[in-house]
């Protein structure tokens, strides 16, 4: 399949290791470079839906030992099986040009432990959103992700036989392991008919906040099975020389690297170091530094009309929520949940070092028997001052328990060397951001 073929306003090329200068995104793999200018709003490429790689297309579907547990599947698991078998079939699956495009990438899920990259993600949010997972799995409720223990599981349960039984030969968990970090780091939902697919060219997008450019394709369609596309689309004007970038979402760093196996250099804005009240080490930390009771914890919420004046506004700040007695402006106003992620985990810091709604509750006694919480204090301005105070003190204390769980508050001073390995080098950064991130709210809560 020749990519660059399929129109001629880019190129597909490979980005130099040493390209950091020239383009920000992704070095060492392939990138889409625009070749003249691309006018915003221009069609850049229109992929025919019957060259997706998804579960529906690909020939494993035919097979009584696959069809047999796929309901069973997650769609992440399901498209894993697919991806894994048609690579298996070397040249005789129809996607074999495309599947030898993908670059490996290793995900936090699968770093060894005793590795330098491990060592660096410890205390920092990707490092709690691989423990939620786990514990989502051996908890059995929904969390985000899958699960290092999950896919283990399915391997060995099932995984392994499908394979056998279908390919007539034994695969290795390293294989399993590589197919799902594709579909993990590639894969989107194109619509109810395709399902999770993986998009050839529209997934040699790197990501880029801001993107100047998005895909399209009918998510709600159940027809789209003749004739559909899935189109990317410059949704700005894009110079000669320019990379073409798309969006993976509302993401922070932490879900980047969880899911993608990179960060970004910058903020996207959805940085969080967040609380997650059903892992017991998180619950037994928040406890302790807000002076609360767990049974309380799960109870608390986000005032409705804040919520839905801050969604209103469209910015991810309300005005200052405090004027005290004396007109004083307290410029800590606590931020709204607005991303899915804080949908699971409303007890956050934002990017900007900002409590979240629930978590200024908390601090400020809402879940106590004693309530000084908003609108009560608000009733009494009077009360205002000291309970603020004592908010932001058992914000600040915890923030700095956070902090001491980190291996960077440690080792501040033996950074590895600039020529480490990418993966060593993305666990620096996100322990930087996140390090940063907590002495920004240390800053803003300071009284
Ligand atoms: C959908 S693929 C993008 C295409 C990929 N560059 C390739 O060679 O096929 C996603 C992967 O590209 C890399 N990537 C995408 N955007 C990136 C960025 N802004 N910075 C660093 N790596 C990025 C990550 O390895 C990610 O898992």
């Amino acid at each position: 399949m020749d990519l660059a073929a399929w129109d001629d306003c880019v190129d597909v090329v490979r980005l130099a290791s040493d390209a950091r200068e020239e383009y920000a995104s992704a070095p060492g793999t392939l990138a889409v470079i625009a070749s003249d200018p691309i006018p915003a709003g221009r069609v850049i490429a229109r992929i025919p839906c019957q060259a997706l790689l998804c579960a529906r297309h690909c020939a494993l579907s035919r097979h009584p030992a696959f069809q047999h547990v796929q309901a069973s599947l997650t769609p992440v698991l399901s498209l894993t099986f697919c991806v894994l078998y048609e690579g298996e079939l070397g040249d005789a699956s129809r996607f074999a040009s495309y599947l030898s495009l993908f670059p490996d990438v290793p995900l936090p899920l699968a770093w060894d432990p005793s590795s330098d990259e491990a060592r660096w993600l410890r205390g920092t949010e990707a490092s709690r959103i691989l423990r939620r997972q786990e514990h989502a799995w051996t908890g059995g409720y929904k969390y985000i992700g899958t699960s290092y223990s999950e896919l283990r599981h399915v391997w060995h349960t099932v995984g392994e036989r499908i394979m056998l039984e279908a390919l007539g030969a034994r695969v290795s968990w390293a294989a399993f392991l590589r197919a799902f970090s594709s579909v993990s780091s590639r894969a989107f939902v194109v619509d109810l008919y395709h399902g999770l697919s993986m998009v050839p060219f529209a997934d040699i997008l790197n990501h880029g906040a801001p993107n100047n450019a998005q895909i399209e394709s009918d998510v709600d369609a159940y027809s789209a099975e003749m004739g559909g596309t899935v189109d990317v689309r410059a949704i700005d004007s894009i110079d000669a020389g320019e990379e073409v970038l798309n969006s993976y979402g509302e993401l922070g760093n932490a879900e980047l690297l969880c899911q993608y196996g990179f960060v970004l250099d910058t903020k996207s804005g959805w940085e969080r170091c967040s609380w997650d009240v059903r892992v017991p080490e998180e619950c037994t930390q928040l406890c302790a530094c807000l002076e609360c009771d767990a049974p309380w914890i799960h109870h608390v919420t986000e005032p409705q009309q804040a919520a839905d004046a801050q969604r209103a506004s469209g910015d991810d700040g309300l005005p200052p929520a405090y004027v005290d007695a004396a007109g004083a402006v307290y410029d800590f106003a606590p931020v709204s949940h607005t991303n899915r992620h804080d949908r699971h985990c409303p007890i956050f810091i934002d990017a900007s070092g900002r409590a979240s709604w629930v978590l200024w509750r908390l601090a400020l006694g809402l879940c106590s028997e004693h309530v000084y919480g908003y609108e009560a204090a608000s009733a009494n301005t009077a009360l205002l001052p000291s309970h603020v105070r004592v908010a932001c003190q058992r914000i600040t204390r915890l923030c700095h328990a956070r902090l001491s769980t980190m291996y960077i508050q440690h080792h501040k001073d033996a950074l590895p060397p600039t020529s480490s390995s990418s993966t060593v080098h993305w666990a620096v950064q996100h322990a930087w951001q996140d390090w940063h991130l907590l002495r920004a709210c240390l800053a803003r809560y300071a009284t």
